[in-house]
């Protein structure tokens, strides 16, 4: 038995939901670049739980669902004032989604009715856990949903307290389509392991949340604003990412598990972060995230990945830097959702193996001859 690092190239599961075969992601068999141009977040999220888009019908019903599910339950948010003020939010969202269990009347009910509300319920609830963590965090109350909005429209209401623009709306839409999915991505594999234990559904989307947390996976972009910051202004850019470079430190946003010749989703993202630096009449941040695309992909070719023009996006929409990874959660909860389904549908337990490379031949030492 010899293990494979990182499960490169292993196939650990049959999915009907996404495919990156070949640099091309598709949901359900449609181009993503199709979707990031047509279809609205609620539209792909339907279709990666159900597997077609929806009718007219069918999203009227959903946006209903939406509206009843996402006011948040009491005890939720007064437990949410508790947390520290200077908390990490996706330890703080990891937190709130395990306790938002404690509050769902269908937690432990694994019938698939039960399951199909609660996906629907948790896509709901989630955006409103952020905004409200958001705004705790800031000193302020947290703000409760409006009914009949997408759930861009609404996540930026509920954190910002007004009414968004429609092209921050439509921005925010965007991204989400693009986040939604992503074959057996590492978060994606956490919930799926978890829930074939048979364990519930918000079980395996707070294992998925830890799991995106980390700075190889979507904690990326955050760390690619950090490091913009840490840059600041042109002049200083060359000699920092060199300098990463020649101590081989990894720069953020770059580089794919599996896309080697570039993540299908950053075009879209660069092509919004231009647009908003346009729109506000400052493109430094984009301007910024160009050179250094240039140099990493020049020296090392590495490409970048969705994580690394996301960050300038997010910026430019005013949202705060340690939102963006959860920002990643709101959307990337409808594809988790969609894997949790498929593995309960087909379920058997996930129980690799390991090569053992230990000691052997050890024996017990009575612990005063240690
Ligand atoms: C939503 C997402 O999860 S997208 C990914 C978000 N993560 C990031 O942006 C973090 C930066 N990127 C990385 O750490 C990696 O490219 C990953 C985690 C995405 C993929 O990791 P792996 O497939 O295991 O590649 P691995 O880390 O082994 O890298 C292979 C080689 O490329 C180098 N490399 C990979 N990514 C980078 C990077 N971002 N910057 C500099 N060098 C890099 C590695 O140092 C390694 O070099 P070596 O062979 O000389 O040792
Ligand atoms: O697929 C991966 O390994 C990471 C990724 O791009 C994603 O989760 O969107």
């Amino acid at each position: 038995m010899t293990a494979t690092k990182g499960l490169e190239g292993v196939v650990a599961a049959s999915s009907s939901i996404s495919s990156i075969v070949d640099g091309v992601l598709t949901y359900r068999g449609i181009d993503i670049d199709d979707l990031a141009i047509n279809a609205s977040f609620e539209e792909v999220a339907y279709l990666l739980w159900f597997g077609k888009l929806p009718n007219q019908a069918e999203l009227d019903q959903l946006q209903k669902d939406l509206d009843e599910y996402a006011t948040l339950p009491e005890p939720l948010i007064a437990q949410m004032k508790l947390y520290p003020k200077d908390m990490n939010q996706m330890a703080a969202l990891r937190s709130a989604i395990s306790a938002l269990a404690l509050y769902d009347d269908l937690a432990e009910d694994m019938s698939q009715e039960a399951n199909h509300k609660k996906v629907v319920k948790l896509q709901a609830q989630l955006p409103a856990i952020v905004a409200a963590l958001g705004r705790i965090a800031a000193g302020k109350e947290p703000v409760a949903p409006k009914k009949g909005v997408s759930i861009a429209h609404n996540f930026l209401y509920m954190l910002n307290g007004e009414e968004p623009e429609d092209t921050a709306v439509k921005a925010l839409d965007q991204a989400l389509v693009l986040h939604a999915d992503h074959e057996l991505n590492a978060s994606t594999f956490a919930a799926r392991v978890t829930v074939a234990t048979l364990s519930d559904i918000h079980s395996g989307i707070t294992s998925a949340i830890g799991a995106l947390k980390g700075p190889l996976h979507g904690g990326a972009n955050e760390a690619v604003m950090k490091m913009l910051e840490e840059i600041g202004s042109m002049d200083r850019l060359e000699s920092y990412i060199q300098e990463q470079l020649d101590n081989k430190v990894k720069i953020m946003g770059f580089g794919h598990r599996v896309y080697k010749n570039g993540d299908p989703r950053a075009k879209h993202l660069q092509k919004m972060s231009k647009e908003l630096g346009e729109m506000n009449n400052d493109l430094s941040l984009y301007e910024m995230c160009i050179r250094i695309e240039e140099i990493v992909t020049g020296s090392k070719g590495l490409k970048p990945n969705v994580d690394f023009y996301s960050a300038s996006v997010y910026t430019m929409l005013g949202i705060p830097r340690n939102l963006f990874t959860p920002i990643f959660a709101i959307s990337r909860v409808s594809g988790w959702s969609a894997h949790i389904l498929e593995q309960y549908e087909n379920n058997r337990i996930i129980r690799p193996r390991a090569e053992y490379v230990g000691p052997v031949d050890q024996k017990y030492i009575p612990i005063e001859q240690r």
